[in-house]
């Protein structure tokens, strides 16, 4: 396939290296607002800054090229894209983490809020860590995790970055040196404790998870999610 790399920092670059393994040629690799060349690609991958969210997207529906969507930080335009891919019968999939390990452990973590929504003693609390350079807080697969959480657990309606309300699930974000993302969903009563945690050793995870979806979507038109290219769920 012709991929486009839109956002060529620390994923843009994981993600060429893992295409051109895979046998993928990249006709384009720009950290600058999409142009005309993104017309030879036969898929876009984005991992850029949630400010270009609207502009790269659109540019590529217009355009007919699929898009890979990993960037976050930008969902309050989710709806809006949704609807303009289905206008232009054009092909999107947005994931707030591409890892196979995550999206394993959203699975997880569904079962579990399902399991815990009868517990009452129990109170839920998410912690994200990642690298310093990250821009938003708290991490895009926090906000899924606590999402799926408040689909499945009637205790829960929002969620709040370091604030413990009634009926908001607290995140906690940290910031450290070269950590490449780590989440923990923690239920904790007087008694005891229990945890559900993943770990990414590097951004390879998220980088292959990326080019195994612009496989599976090259050639389809519509709105998918991992849980789609993955068949789990
Ligand atoms: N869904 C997932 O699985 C994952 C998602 N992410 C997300 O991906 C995004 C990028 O992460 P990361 O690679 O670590 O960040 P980086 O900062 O390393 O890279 C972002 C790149 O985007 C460039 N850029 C800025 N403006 C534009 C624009 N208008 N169009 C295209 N590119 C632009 C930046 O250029 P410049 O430096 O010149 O400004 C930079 O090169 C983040 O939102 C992050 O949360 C990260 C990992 C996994
Ligand atoms: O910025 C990152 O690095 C990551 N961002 C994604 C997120 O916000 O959840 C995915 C992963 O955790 C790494």
């Amino acid at each position: 396939m012709k991929i486009a790399l839109l956002g060529y920092g620390k994923m843009g670059k994981t993600i060429e290296a893992i295409a051109l393994e895979r046998g993928h040629t990249i006709v384009l690799k720009t950290s600058k607002t999409v142009n005309q060349a993104i017309k030879n690609a036969d898929v876009a991958i984005d991992f850029s800054i949630p400010g270009a969210a609207v502009n790269n997207i659109t540019h590529c529906i217009n355009h007919n090229i699929p898009v890979i969507y990993g960037t976050t930080g930008w969902l309050d335009q989710y709806d809006r894209m949704v609807q303009l891919c289905h206008e232009k019968q054009g092909a999107f999939i947005y994931a707030s983490n591409f890892s196979l390990g995550v999206n394993i452990f959203f699975q997880l973590n569904k079962s579990l809020a399902k399991m815990m929504a009868t517990l009452k003693d129990y109170a839920v609390s998410l912690e994200e860590i990642h690298h310093t350079q990250k821009l938003d807080a708290p991490s895009g697969t926090a906000i899924s995790l606590a999402n799926d959480i408040i689909k499945n657990h009637d205790s829960y309606n929002h969620w709040a970055l370091d604030q413990n309300q009634e009926k908001t699930i607290p995140i906690t974000a940290k910031r450290i040196e070269n950590v490449a993302g780590t989440h923990t969903v923690t239920y904790t009563s007087e008694v005891d404790t229990l945890e559900i945690k993943h770990t990414a050793h590097s951004r390879q995870g998220f980088a292959l998870g990326a080019v195994v979806a612009a496989e599976w979507l090259h050639g389809k038109v519509g709105v998918f999610t991992m849980k789609d290219v993955l068949n789990i769920g």
